[in-house]
């Protein structure tokens, strides 16, 4: 076991990586719910689990050590007095400060050992699953069209997104929609409570923010460059405020800021820009106009503790200066096809995660997509994706590194 997190870059063989088995809260998406859970379709369970079974697999096969968020969070939730505080803060966000239902869950969850605790509260907890003794005001009027008293957490399989590992540090990231603030909640009190973490890992932004920020779009280019998607999960104002942390307190001085489209498809810069090897990426061409251009700034450390913003559109150009590369491979999604980029891109065809330079795990269905990489002289493992793509995510967004080797 390798302790605290060492990420200096996307593309440095993999050692460590921390991913989420899906499990009931999949069972707890129905169609009216489905747009407020951040889904398109509903996975079947058992496809999904075999699936996911299989990417953990490719990846040990690998020599990557696999660790669970479930397992981190119940080892870092073993004390009691943890347990509680944690098991009041999680009821609390999940809309009970005080009151009956407060209690009811404190007992309900309370009483049960500790993991099964942390997957009852991913997977959500019903209305009929909590006997409320002296029922109050709030639990009488509950809304009972809406079946959850805590919602479920069906998007945890994205380890991605609730935080980032940068450099020996992570950022715990206060996501945009409700229905995924709740998991770095848990990543808080892994970061804080778990022995593997605890006391070893700068956080360079935590959640208490009202500005937005999500794992799928901080990209870890080298041991000093980040690239951040402007996007519709990561706000201008949140990166602006993670790069004053980061070039007060870390080795990183620049940072690429790249205005992606603001939709669901496109929710991250990961979903259409990922690097892939030293000098080589993938790209969806919609985010390029037809120069090949796409709006993006540069920041650096200023004067003072100021940041300087330069407003760049060559991308390839700013990531040539930033990596230091005489030239930049970008390889289109779907090899750039009107109908193929689009329908590879949906299903997460430029989503690729790295475990190593110019090795890359993606999904088999995208498999023009997977073709080209291969023309372009990448070393391509393929992953099962009939039932993991419905939740918009692909190997990157399944994936959170938590040790990578260093890159020359
Ligand atoms: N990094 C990523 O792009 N993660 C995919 C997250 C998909 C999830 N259904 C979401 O909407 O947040």
């Amino acid at each position: 076991m390798t302790s605290g997190i060492h990420v200096t870059s996307e593309i440095g063989k993999l050692k460590t990586v921390m991913l989420h088995r899906p499990g009931k809260e999949i069972e707890n998406i129905t169609p009216d719910y489905m747009e407020r859970l951040l889904f398109d379709d509903i996975p079947y369970l058992p496809i999904a689990q075999k699936e996911h079974d299989y990417f953990a697999q490719t990846l040990r096969d690998q020599g990557i050590e696999v660790i669970y968020f479930e397992k981190l969070a119940a080892e870092a939730l073993a004390d009691e007095k943890i347990r509680h505080e944690f098991l009041e803060r999680m009821i609390a966000e999940s809309g009970y400060i005080a009151g009956a239902t407060k209690e009811a869950l404190m007992e309900y969850l309370g009483s049960m050992n500790v993991q099964d605790m942390v997957n009852k509260i991913i997977e959500g907890v019903r209305i009929e699953d909590v006997e409320i003794k002296n029922p109050d005001l709030q639990s009488l009027s509950e809304d009972t069209d809406w079946p959850f008293l805590m919602d479920p957490m069906p998007n945890a399989y994205f380890t991605r997104d609730p935080q980032a590992s940068i450099g020996n540090g992570i950022s715990i990231n206060r996501m945009t929609f409700k229905a995924r603030q709740r998991e770095s909640l848990i990543t808080e009190y892994i970061i804080k409570y778990n022995e593997r973490f605890a006391g070893k890992v700068p956080v360079w932004r935590d959640r208490n923010h009202a500005t937005h920020i999500e794992g799928g779009d901080e990209l870890v280019l080298s041991n000093h460059v980040l690239a951040i998607g402007i996007s519709q999960r990561t706000t201008a104002d949140a990166i602006q405020d993670i790069a004053k942390n980061l070039f007060k307190d870390s080795d990183y001085d620049t940072i690429i800021a790249i205005h992606i489209p603001h939709n669901h498809a496109m929710m991250h810069l990961d979903t259409v820009f990922t690097m892939i090897n030293y000098d080589q990426f993938t790209v969806h061409p919609a985010i390029l106009d037809e120069d090949g251009k796409v709006d993006n700034w540069v920041l650096h450390p200023g004067k003072d503790g100021e940041i300087t913003i330069e407003h760049h559109t060559d991308i390839k150009e700013v990531l040539k200066k930033a990596l230091n590369k005489s030239e930049i491979d970008l390889i289109a999604t779907g090899n750039g096809d009107k109908i193929i980029a689009p329908r590879e891109q949906w299903n997460d065809g430029s989503n690729t995660l790295a475990i190593a330079p110019g090795e890359v795990v993606t999904y088999d269905r995208n498999y023009v997509s997977n073709d080209l990489l291969r023309k372009h002289g990448i070393l391509v493992h393929e992953v099962r994706s009939s039932e993991l793509s419905r939740g918009r995510g692909g190997p990157r967004c399944m994936s959170c590194p938590i040790v990578r080797e260093d890159i020359d």
